[in-house]
């Protein structure tokens, strides 16, 4: 799987990435009441722009990423200067308050997790095959704490089962993040030129605060 995203990396088919930060991140994030300094983990992340957006907005970010030419492609949208280490198998590559973690999501384990309070996945879930899909609502809640807020963003479409991006209705993702979150349905666009059209959860870490 890996492979596969890495050759698209490579040979630039990156559909999916957004030259600006995501609108619906600019209109939800705030109502979902993040204290600032708050760390925000970005599963698949991508070189994503909206991780720039949550900086900028005081937290600091956690992103993952297997390909990394994505993470490559990121730190050099800035000029500022970039430190780099290794740990429990990742490089890890800081830029200011973003930190871009190299490897596997599946991988990341509670102990690297320990300071992350809220989460932002735009396009994870459509990544993924759907077996993996539960492995990673089930994997997302062993990494933040009851309590965490996060926002969710995803796709559904009428091409069937193929993917990537696969088709997430509304129905999969309440399956697969009742059991450890709460969720709450937050808005669905309209319909793009191919038939795609996204979807806008909060989501909220069940389980008891310490
Ligand atoms: C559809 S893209 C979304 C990227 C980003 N969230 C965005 O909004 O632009 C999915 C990304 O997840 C990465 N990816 C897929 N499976 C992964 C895994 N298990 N661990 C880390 N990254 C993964 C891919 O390389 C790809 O960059």
């Amino acid at each position: 799987m890996s492979d596969q995203w890495r050759k698209r990396w490579q040979e630039g088919r990156i559909g999916f990435h957004l030259q600006q930060a995501h609108p619906a991140l600019l209109r939800h994030w705030k109502s979902l009441g993040v204290a600032n300094r708050t760390k925000v983990l970005v599963p698949l992340c991508g070189k994503s722009l909206d991780m720039r957006w949550l900086a900028d907005e005081g937290h600091p970010v956690l992103g993952i990423e297997f390909a990394p030419e994505a993470i490559e492609q990121f730190l050099l949208q800035r000029s500022t200067s970039v430190s780099r280490y290794r740990q429990a198998g990742f490089t890890i590559s800081r830029q200011g308050s973003v930190e871009l973690w190299c490897g596997d999501f599946f991988h990341l384990h509670i102990q690297q997790a320990a300071e992350i309070g809220a989460f932002y996945d735009r396009a994870s879930l459509i990544a993924l095959p759907p077996p993996t899909r539960q492995r990673y609502a089930f994997h997302l809640a062993q990494l933040v704490p009851p309590g965490a807020k996060g926002l969710l963003i995803s796709l559904s479409h009428t091409d069937g089962s193929a993917g990537p991006p696969y088709s997430v209705p509304a129905g999969e993702i309440e399956s697969l993040f009742t059991p450890n979150f709460t969720l709450t349905f937050l808005e669905e666009g309209s319909p793009d030129e191919r038939g795609r059209t996204e979807s806008v959860w909060a989501l909220e870490r069940r389980g008891p605060r310490l």
